[in-house]
């Protein structure tokens, strides 16, 4: 069902950062592709874009481009943990430490939630934003959900830039501050790249320069989406 197809040319100026990942270009180069009136549904086979980047690369501000230009579904998966959190539920207390901590609440509770998001949505399109942090999330999910995601969006971003950006947001987070940025970025290095890792070796991985203006970096995602044309 599924066929690979010629890379976009616009790869290969934007493959330049994250030396740390040492993702194996060669796996990057191809974009995982729907054949062309394939269709998707909401229950059975959602079309699903993991969207990934450490803190501040600019995840949830190309998501909100993407869903209103492509008419996806944004799912973030620290948006549903905040909501959690902020519901007085059960799991509120545990999430908020985790959260103030920079650390990953447990996947059994963030995949209940994305699969909620999904099952409630009238979509079936969706971006999930943030998550997998950590391959046992990734796992976790590929077990619940019984799927892999059609492809992973990487902003690329130097660590400088996403301080700068994180400590200026000003939204009340409460892990939008130094000393939980730091501890973030700690998480994102060692646990959330090694996942960005896997999908590049899988030939899912399209990596963006997260770097320059909003619009900028649009324009370096929007042929990602639109070489999809998804018949739903
Ligand atoms: N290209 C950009 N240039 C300058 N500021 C930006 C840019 N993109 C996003 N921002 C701003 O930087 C902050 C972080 O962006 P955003 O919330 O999209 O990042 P994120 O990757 O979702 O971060 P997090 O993982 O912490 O949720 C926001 O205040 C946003 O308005
Ligand atoms: O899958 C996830 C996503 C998020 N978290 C926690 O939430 C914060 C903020 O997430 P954003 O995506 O940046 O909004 C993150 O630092 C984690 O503490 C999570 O545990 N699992
Ligand atoms: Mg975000």
């Amino acid at each position: 069902m599924w066929r690979r197809l010629n890379s976009l040319p616009l790869f290969f100026s934007q493959v330049r950062r994250a030396d740390e990942l040492k993702i194996c270009q060669a796996f990057c180069t191809e974009i995982v592709k729907p054949v062309e009136g394939e269709s998707y549904s909401r229950r059975n086979s959602p079309f699903v874009a993991f969207v990934l980047g450490g803190p501040g690369s600019g995840k949830g501000t190309q998501c909100l481009k993407i869903a209103e230009t492509f008419g996806f579904k944004h799912v973030g998966a620290g948006d549903l943990l905040r909501k959690e959190m902020y519901s007085g539920s059960e799991n509120g207390a545990m999430i908020q430490k985790l959260m103030t901590q920079g650390s990953i609440a447990p996947s059994e509770v963030t995949v209940k939630l994305i699969k909620k998001a999904i099952e409630s949505a009238e979509n079936c399109k969706f971006l999930i934003d943030g998550f997998p942090r950590s391959e046992e999330n990734r796992i976790a999910y590929e077990r619940i959900i019984g799927a892999e995601p059609n492809f992973v969006l990487f902003f690329d971003c130097p660590e400088e830039v996403m301080v700068k950006r994180v400590l200026n947001r000003n939204e009340g987070r409460v892990d939008d501050n130094e000393h939980t940025v730091k501890e973030r970025l700690k998480v994102y290095k060692s646990i959330t790249l090694p996942v960005v890792n896997h999908y590049a070796k899988k030939g899912k991985l399209y990596k963006i320069d997260g770097t320059g203006t909003q619009e900028e970096i649009f324009e370096r995602v929007r042929p990602v989406f639109t070489s999809l044309r998804l018949s739903t």
